[in-house]
């Protein structure tokens, strides 16, 4: 099929690149001409696995091209995919839809013989309706809408598009269910793939409805943390037990300093604040349970560093291992680490910040703080060291305990992603502090 992609960030570009693996033939329009050109020389413009591998392929070849003029993928596509960005209004109440409106809006009168245009990014109940009124009203006859919400999580956006746990599409004819069953007949033909067909508002709560519970997961057992904190329990082994009931589940459920980045903050935000003005009140009270115990871990964090360092905070050397919101992204949307390093350096503290991916972008977002270009150079001297992504690099790295225990002035490890094992730790010397963990001490 001849399809297009409309805003070729984190789920566009990736997808752009899946559908030409797929074997289409793709245009991906977007509108900010640095990352444009940057994947018009087939490489992709933020640190995501997989991604330059296919745009290498298929870029080249031509399947799979770059503009920032609509007009040439509305004249090129049968099959319009939209993934605008949908943050938070000025407010930091709901989306701010302007992206979407505009993407749809412009594209309308473009749009002169029957087509497909199927909306991914994210977007709260009632912007379906919405959205099929500026199509009714601008576009030639026969354009269909369809909702079909993406799953993707950066870090593993070419895998999770190639090989989706399902699709779901909100349809409201026929026609649109036959777009949607051809653009995705590689998939489908595997026969390991469900396709929900439903309506367009099921598909919008879909969406809503599977970020809000990823998010409630990790608020639960970060609430239990809490709780570990105070009973002098081991919120791991919580976790763990818990885990092993199938109905549970370990998955998603890694206690810490609680959920950041580019989605579930805002997602469930907009939610909440879409629930309430539809009177949905008891769905409300829930997430906003969910959003304060997670605006409560950066304090528990916080204090964690605190009492590592005996509250002598200020004036402390920090070596701090992440900026990425999680590890396997450069993106720093939201990152809980770099919210982390901005609270301890309000306080006094010297974060010196390393990120094997991120580093460029949090040194434009953040000139502030103080970088480091390798871990070496984090580490040398610190008072303390903040293990803040959970980079493998960080926890499964063999040698780091005992190479990092020469290079700090004191080992002592705050890890607030419950990501090492304190034994690694503690045999090369070090105390581990982990959020809803006892400490662990050196061992003799
Ligand atoms: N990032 C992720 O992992 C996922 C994101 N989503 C949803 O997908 C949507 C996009 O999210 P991201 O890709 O993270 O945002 P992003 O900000 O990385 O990308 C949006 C892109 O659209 C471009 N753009 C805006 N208006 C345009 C227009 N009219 N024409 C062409 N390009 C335009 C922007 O320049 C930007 O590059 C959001 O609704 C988000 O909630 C859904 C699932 C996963
Ligand atoms: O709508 C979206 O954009 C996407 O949002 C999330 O994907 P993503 O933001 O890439 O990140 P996650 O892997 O879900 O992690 C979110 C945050 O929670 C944290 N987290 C994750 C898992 C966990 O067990 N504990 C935990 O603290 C991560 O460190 C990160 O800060 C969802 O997982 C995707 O399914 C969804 O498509």
């Amino acid at each position: 099929m001849r399809i297009s992609v409309i805003g070729c960030g984190h789920l566009g570009a990736p997808h752009a690149a899946a559908m030409a693996e797929l074997g289409h033939e793709v245009i991906g329009v977007e509108l900010d001409p640095s990352t444009c050109k940057t994947l018009q020389s087939g490489r992709g413009p933020f640190y995501e696995r997989g991604l330059d591998e296919l745009l290498g392929a298929h870029v080249p070849t031509g399947r799979l091209r770059f503009t920032g003029d609509l007009r040439e993928a509305a004249e090129f596509a049968d099959l319009h995919f939209i993934a605008v960005g949908t943050p938070l209004s000025a407010d930091g109440q709901g989306y701010d839809m302007g992206q979407v409106v505009d993407a749809v809006g412009s594209l309308a009168p473009l749009l002169t013989r029957p087509c497909t245009v199927v909306g991914k990014s994210t977007v709260t109940v009632g912007t379906v309706a919405r959205l099929e009124r500026i199509l009714a009203e601008h576009a030639v006859e026969g354009v269909d809408l369809v909702w079909n919400p993406e799953f993707l999580r950066e870090g593993h956006a070419v895998e999770d598009t190639l090989y989706p746990d399902r699709i779901v599409a909100g349809v409201s004819g026929a026609e649109a269910q036959k777009a949607i069953e051809a653009v995705y007949a590689p998939i489908l033909a595997r026969g390991d793939v469900e396709l929900i067909v439903t309506d367009p508002a099921t598909a919008e709560v879909i969406k809503s409805a599977a970020n809000s519970f990823l998010a409630t997961k990790i608020s639960f057992i970060n609430a239990m943390a809490e709780v570990c904190t105070l009973a002098g329990a081991d919120v791991r082994s919580v976790a763990h037990a818990i885990g092993i009931d199938h109905r549970i589940g370990h998955a998603g459920m890694r206690p810490g300093i609680g959920y950041g980045g580019g989605c579930l903050p805002k997602d469930v935000r907009a939610f909440a604040h879409r629930l309430g003005e539809i009177g949905a009140t008891r769905a409300v009270a829930l997430l906003e349970a969910v959003e304060g115990v997670n605006r409560g871990r950066v304090e528990a964090a916080v204090a964690l560093v605190e009492e590592t360092l005996e509250g002598r905070v200020a004036g402390a050397r920090i070596a701090f291992l992440g900026a990425a919101f999680k590890a396997g992204t450069s993106d720093i949307r939201n990152s809980p680490a770099l919210e982390l390093a901005d609270r301890l350096r309000a306080l006094g503290a010297q974060p010196v910040v390393y990120d094997p991916e991120a580093l460029e972008n949090a040194r434009r977002a953040h000139p502030e703080h103080s970088y480091a270009d390798t871990l070496d150079e984090a580490l040398a001297g610190a008072d303390v060291t903040v293990l803040a992504t959970e980079w493998p690099q960080f926890s499964k790295e063999p040698g780091l305990p005992a190479a990092a225990a020469r290079a700090v002035a004191a080992p002592r490890l705050v890890d607030i992603r419950t990501v090492v094992d304190p034994v690694d730790w503690t045999v090369a010397g070090w105390s581990v502090w982990q959020l809803g963990r006892p400490v662990r001490r050196p061992q003799a």
